[in-house]
């Protein structure tokens, strides 16, 4: 893997319902526990460390006893105003085992559209990166729809890339990384090591969503690359449930796909 890797200070770390939630048996608190030890240990080294959390809607529905994802954009509203109560709560207390402070952020894309506001967003985000607290940062679902249609955390975890001029956005999934077309469909998909991020081939190759909990799939994470290039942050794609995957990388070791900004 390139050595901008290993380089990069700031990072956006951004993981998905398919891997923060357990097979719709609620929140996955060893997994995220696993990152939470990981995040430490970036922290002591050096590093600027965001997380871009999924899972409120995934949780909510949980609590709320639903089995199906609703239709209704409001349900989904409701279900995610419910669960991030819960989401918080593990992250609060996993990173607590660490040490690490956390910090709850929700944002939305039109929040970072508006000057005020974006000059706002970046200001306590990088004033509590000073503090060496870790931003759980979330879409605020009760004021958005498209977002909540289409889901779009990848985009987001790409906009406050671009906002905090990170030096590299890790999207976490629940696949080892882009692959030449979706695995679930094609077995003799392979994995793509390193492409320039951006290149429409991409686009191509990334299919749907891998559970009923997620949206977006492959495609959302592909054109997040595409947005976090320019502020030239480069992507990695690769599998949040590989043992140590965000110290093994920072070490620059290569795992995933690593999608250069330049
Ligand atoms: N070309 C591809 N390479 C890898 N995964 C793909 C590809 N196309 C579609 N997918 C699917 O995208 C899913 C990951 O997206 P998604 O389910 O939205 O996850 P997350 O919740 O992490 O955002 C994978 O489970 C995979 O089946
Ligand atoms: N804000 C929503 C995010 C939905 C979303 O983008 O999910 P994913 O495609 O799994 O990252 C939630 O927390 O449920």
């Amino acid at each position: 893997m390139d050595m901008t890797v290993q380089k990069a200070k700031r990072i956006v770390v951004k993981v998905g319902s398919s891997l923060v939630t357990n097979n719709g048996e609620g929140l996955d608190h060893g997994a995220i526990a696993m990152w939470a030890e990981q995040l430490a240990a970036l922290l002591r080294s050096g590093h600027e460390v965001l997380m871009v959390s999924s899972g409120a809607i995934a949780e909510g529905m949980q609590r709320l006893g639903w089995t199906k994802r609703p239709q209704e954009i409001h349900q989904l509203q409701a279900a995610a105003a419910v669960g991030q109560m819960g989401l918080v709560q593990v992250y609060e207390s996993c990173f607590a085992q660490f040490n690490l402070r956390s910090a709850q952020v929700l944002l939305t894309n039109a929040d970072l559209a508006h000057p005020e506001r974006n000059a706002n967003a970046k200001a306590t985000l990088d004033t509590l990166l000073k503090l060496g607290v870790v931003p759980i940062i979330n879409e605020n679902d009760t004021v958005v729809t498209d977002e909540i249609k289409f889901g779009d955390n990848d985009s987001l975890a790409a906009l406050v890339s671009n906002l905090i001029h990170a030096d590299l956005l890790v999207i976490l999934t629940d696949q080892g990384g882009l692959f030449t077309a979706d695995p679930r469909y094609d077995s003799s998909a392979t994995l793509l090591s390193e492409v320039l991020a951006g290149d429409p081939a991409l686009e191509k190759m990334a299919g749907g969503a891998g559970s009923a909990l997620s949206k977006g799939g492959m495609l959302t994470k592909v054109l997040a690359a595409k947005v976090a290039a320019l502020s030239g942050t480069d992507t990695v794609i690769a599998s949040g449930r590989e043992p140590h995957v965000l110290t093994r990388l920072l070490k620059g070791e290569a795992i995933g796909t690593y999608l250069r900004s330049k």
